[in-house]
């Protein structure tokens, strides 16, 4: 329930609400617009609402003006960006933008350190106030270890979310019957929406989000000798012996495509360490699709842009899996306040 007020709450103060602001200064010619660098923002901007009930407003070209929101924004992203690389160039990740990279986290952690120190987050008087956050100040030794921690979920919620958004969209725009019963079902039903809340799980099957897996690779460590029933060589008949401290690697993207496997779809993951925000991520990108076709009921694909076979989509690998196209559509023209 909390989660849905802040959604609901802020969603309107700096969203979608708010759409003559937050569109106009995208707007291409005729309507046209990139949805996906948007979807981004939308999901930092409600991510953080939902992590410390405040806002930094990455949606609006003023970010609420306030220099911190601004900092903290543009911070987080060249920080992540540059987290990516370094990651892929494993072993020799200290050589690639060494002071910048010190420079944009200090000041990531600094926009957050000082929220935890404002609201006295970490004092025994700090209640019940903020819900989650207070939950997992109790947890947190110090408020190094509280701040990654926020910052962990804001990694975990944001991009996975916007990709989803993102692709969901382009599948939209490309399926006019699917589309049409969307809109039905919106303007139809109040309430549950079936229709729309089985696109959402299923597209992660059938718009083969299956094939681009919002997190395409991720790992574990074994923390004592494990061994895997079977191994990922071509007749993946013998089992593999995994030796304590050694990093398995597994790919959601490969896996999909293994049809003898039983346990092949997991986008959430399973097990102690599953998706912690799968409700809230399914609640959001259900709440964003209707919001948007109720604000631009004609949206549609721009002329000209290519309808391209499922399957055959551009992709850009980071964290996760985004369409290297982006998510183009035309509003319909029809942005009414
Ligand atoms: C469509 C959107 C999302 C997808 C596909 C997704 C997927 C995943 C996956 C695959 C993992 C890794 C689980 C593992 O390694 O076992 C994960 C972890 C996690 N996710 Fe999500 N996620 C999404 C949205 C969110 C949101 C919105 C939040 C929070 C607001 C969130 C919070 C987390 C957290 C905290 C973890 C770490 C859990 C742990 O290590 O115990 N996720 N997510």
């Amino acid at each position: 329930e909390n989660v849905k007020m802040v959604l609901f709450e802020n969603f309107d103060d700096y969203g979608f609400g708010d759409r003559r602001a937050v569109f106009a200064p995208f707007l291409g010619s005729g309507g046209v617009v990139d949805l996906q660098p948007l979807f981004f923002n939308l999901t930092l901007d409600t991510t953080m609402a939902m992590l410390l009930g405040k806002l930094v407003y990455s949606l609006r070209i003023d970010n609420g003006n306030e220099d911190s929101n601004r900092a903290f924004v543009e911070s987080f992203i060249t920080a992540q960006e540059s987290l990516v690389k370094r990651f892929r160039i494993a072993f020799f990740y200290f050589l690639y933008a060494f002071l910048s990279f010190r420079r944009v986290c200090s000041t990531t952690h600094r926009f957050v350190e000082d929220y935890i120190h404002e609201r006295n987050l970490q004092s025994s008087e700090a209640g019940e106030l903020y819900g989650f956050i207070d939950k997992l100040a109790q947890k947190c030794g110090t408020t190094a270890e509280l701040r990654d921690q926020l910052l962990n979920v804001l990694l975990a919620g944001r991009d996975t979310t916007a990709c989803c958004l993102s692709w969901i969209v382009r599948f939209l725009v490309r399926h006019s019957e699917v589309m049409d019963r969307v809109r039905t079902e919106i303007v139809s039903v109040l309430g549950k929406m079936w229709y729309l809340a089985f696109i959402i799980k299923e597209s992660m099957k059938i718009f083969r989000l299956r094939l681009y897996p919002l997190v395409p690779l991720n790992n574990k460590t074994a923390m004592r000798i494990t061994i895997l029933p079977t191994s990922s060589r071509p007749n993946r008949k013998s089992p593999i012996l995994v030796k304590r401290g050694k990093v398995v690697i597994m790919s959601q993207y490969e896996i999909d495509e293994l049809k003898d496997i039983g346990w092949a779809y997991f986008p959430f993951n399973g097990g102690p360490r599953a998706c912690l925000g799968e409700d809230f991520a399914i609640m959001e990108v259900l709440y964003t699709i209707v919001r948007l076709l109720q604000s631009f009921p004609l949206v549609k694909l721009p002329v000209g842009e290519k309808n391209e076979v499922v399957g055959s989509e551009k992709q850009r690998l980071t964290l996760v899996l985004s369409s290297a196209d982006g998510c183009r559509v035309n509003l319909g023209q029809s942005i009414a306040s």
